[in-house]
């Protein structure tokens, strides 16, 4: 803590990011991006908010509970249902934090929270006293603090310090800042507070402009030294700032920014794919760090430059994050042998039965296609390693579908290793395909929504499916990976449905 330089990496992919449109995720889906999360190195998970419904209060439970390493955080608005509730699932962690807030700009009193500046003040500081009563480690949050009255604020800020919070927490709620001002804006209030030493600062940016990262690493040079981001900036609206971008700015520029974090960084990328394949939010190819094409060159002038001196167009190593270029092809040819250094070489450690089974996954698919690449591999694992057990497996399907022809799809599902039939029509084959799987599962989804892309190249490309389907009054992510499309796209909504069936049994305690 005395170090001045380490920079304390507050990850809330779990929480904000979760916050994305669209994005819900189960309680399991979450403790295996937390665990990847600890793996990653990061100092704090902000876990969930727990008062916001019974599953993300049993996702911070469980998250407390089982991982070992960070702080675990869980959000609560100032009043003491909340922080009561926050505190119950937090209390199992090894180092449990109290993450409470309130909006102090002008426009959030008036027209939300419908309060004056001291009834505002008021509620802040007996919102951290009452949490420090249960928890010595409590986060403030001055929501939209960067369109609040700056005397304000700092009012705000040295009033929780006194009431105990040992993190405060500015953020940019609604990304409208710019790097020159945010930084002022940051150094402004810590030089106003006395012992401003004894409490972690923080910044907390959104994407609104595109510069939650730019604004962030400002705030750090202005003296904050924790900075809240997510994976893949995924979150509300444009998102937050991307953790992955931070971590390589800070490591890449070391020497202008001069500040140190505790982080795998060839964990970056595994942690990047978990999180695009559970929340089902793709990555754009340009995407910086993880993105398909964040270290691919196209031109002739930069691959001769690359070829010759890799460093003439690559300002950072794929390896360094976690991205493997490998030139020895694996095909239908290949042994175990190969196979599971090519595994080990991507950061994957599996149990000899998890080998068995990618190995059997990996010759059915090469089968299919002549090369197997990194890509493919990773996708066959995240297939394999679906976070729900499989109630209902797609096992045959055969679709009938032209011009000036009703398309028809015949599904066979195996339910506890009992193959169960269907046939039904539908406007295309995909929902008669659906339409099949609900006469069989007796479960009716809605098709909200489905991304198709090619992990790989070519004609025989690996096509992996991410769908939302809503069932009931929740929605849910599934994915599905075929070289056959369609087939793809059965198996992600087959996929959504055995989350549904699965959550269901544990509601009902079976
Ligand atoms: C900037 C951020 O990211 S803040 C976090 C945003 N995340 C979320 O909202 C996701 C989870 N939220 C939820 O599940 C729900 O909104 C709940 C459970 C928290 C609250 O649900 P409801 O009780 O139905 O209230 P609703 O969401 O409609 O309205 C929010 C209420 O909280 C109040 N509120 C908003 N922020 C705060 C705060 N920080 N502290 C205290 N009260 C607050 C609002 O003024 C409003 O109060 P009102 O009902 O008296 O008008
Ligand atoms: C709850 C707070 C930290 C938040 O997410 C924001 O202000 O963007
Ligand atoms: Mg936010």
């Amino acid at each position: 803590m005395n170090d001045k330089n380490r920079i304390f990496l507050f990850d809330t992919t779990l929480r904000d990011g979760e916050q994305s449109p669209g994005v819900s995720l189960n309680v399991e889906e979450k403790l295996e991006i937390a665990q990847q999360l600890a793996r990653l190195g990061v100092d704090v998970i902000e876990a969930g908010f727990p008062i916001a419904s019974p599953g993300d209060f049993q996702a911070v439970k469980t998250i407390a509970q089982t991982v070992k390493g960070p702080i675990i955080a869980g959000l609560a608005r100032a009043n003491r249902a909340d922080i009561e509730r926050a505190w119950e699932a937090l209390k199992y962690a090894e180092n449990p934090r109290i993450h409470t807030f309130l909006a102090t700009s002008d426009i959030h009193l008036k027209y939300k929270l419908q309060k004056t500046r001291s009834e505002m003040l008021a509620q802040a500081v007996d919102a951290v006293k009452y949490a420090r009563q249960f928890c010595p480690d409590v986060e403030f949050s001055a929501e939209d603090a960067t369109r609040s009255d700056l005397d304000f604020l700092a009012e705000v800020v040295a009033a929780v310090i006194s009431a105990g919070a040992t993190v405060v927490n500015l953020p940019d709620t609604v990304g409208y800042t710019v790097p020159e001002e945010f930084e002022k804006f940051m150094r402004t209030i810590i030089e106003r507070i006395p012992n401003n030493e004894q409490v972690i600062f923080s910044v907390h940016c959104h994407d609104d402009l595109g510069l939650a990262v730019a604004n962030s690493l400002s705030g750090l040079r202005a003296g904050a030294r924790q900075v809240e981001c997510t994976v893949n900036g995924i979150g509300e609206r444009a998102g937050n700032a991307s953790l992955e971008e931070i971590i390589m700015a800070l490591y890449t520029k070391h020497a202008f920014f001069q500040k140190e974090v505790n982080i795998k960084y060839n964990e970056i990328y595994k942690t990047s794919r978990m999180v695009s394949n559970l929340t089902g939010m793709l990555i754009q190819s340009n995407k910086a760090i993880v993105g398909n094409n964040a270290f691919a060159h196209e031109s002739g002038i930069h691959q001769d430059g690359v070829l010759k001196e890799r460093t003439t167009y690559e300002i950072m190593s794929p390896e360094l994050v976690g991205v493997h270029k490998n030139n020895l092809v694996l095909g239908k040819h290949s042994g175990r042998h190969a196979f599971k250094e090519r595994l080990l070489e991507l950061g994957y450690e599996l149990s000899e039965a998890e080998l068995q089974k990618a190995f059997a996954l990996f010759k059915d698919l090469a089968d299919k296609k002549k090369e197997i690449s990194d890509d493919d591999i990773e996708a066959l694992l995240k297939d394999q390693g679906r976070s729900v057990p499989e109630k209902f497996t797609l096992e045959y399907l055969h679709i009938s579908s032209g011009t000036n022809m009703i398309p028809t799809a015949t599904v066979r599902l195996s339910i506890d290793k009992m193959p169960f039939e269907a046939a039904a029509t539908g406007s295309g084959p995909m929902e008669a395909a659906c339409h099949a799987v609900d006469k069989i599962t007796d479960i009716y989804g809605r098709l909200l929504e489905y991304k198709l892309h090619a992990v790989t190249g070519g004609k025989d490309a690996l096509g992996e499916v991410l769908s939302k389907v809503e069932i009931g009054e929740k929605i849910y992510n599934g994915r599905g990976l075929s070289t056959d499309i369609i087939e793809a796209s059965v198996k992600s909504y087959v996929h959504a449905i055995n989350k549904y069936y699965y959550e269901k049994q544990h509601e009902n305690g079976s």
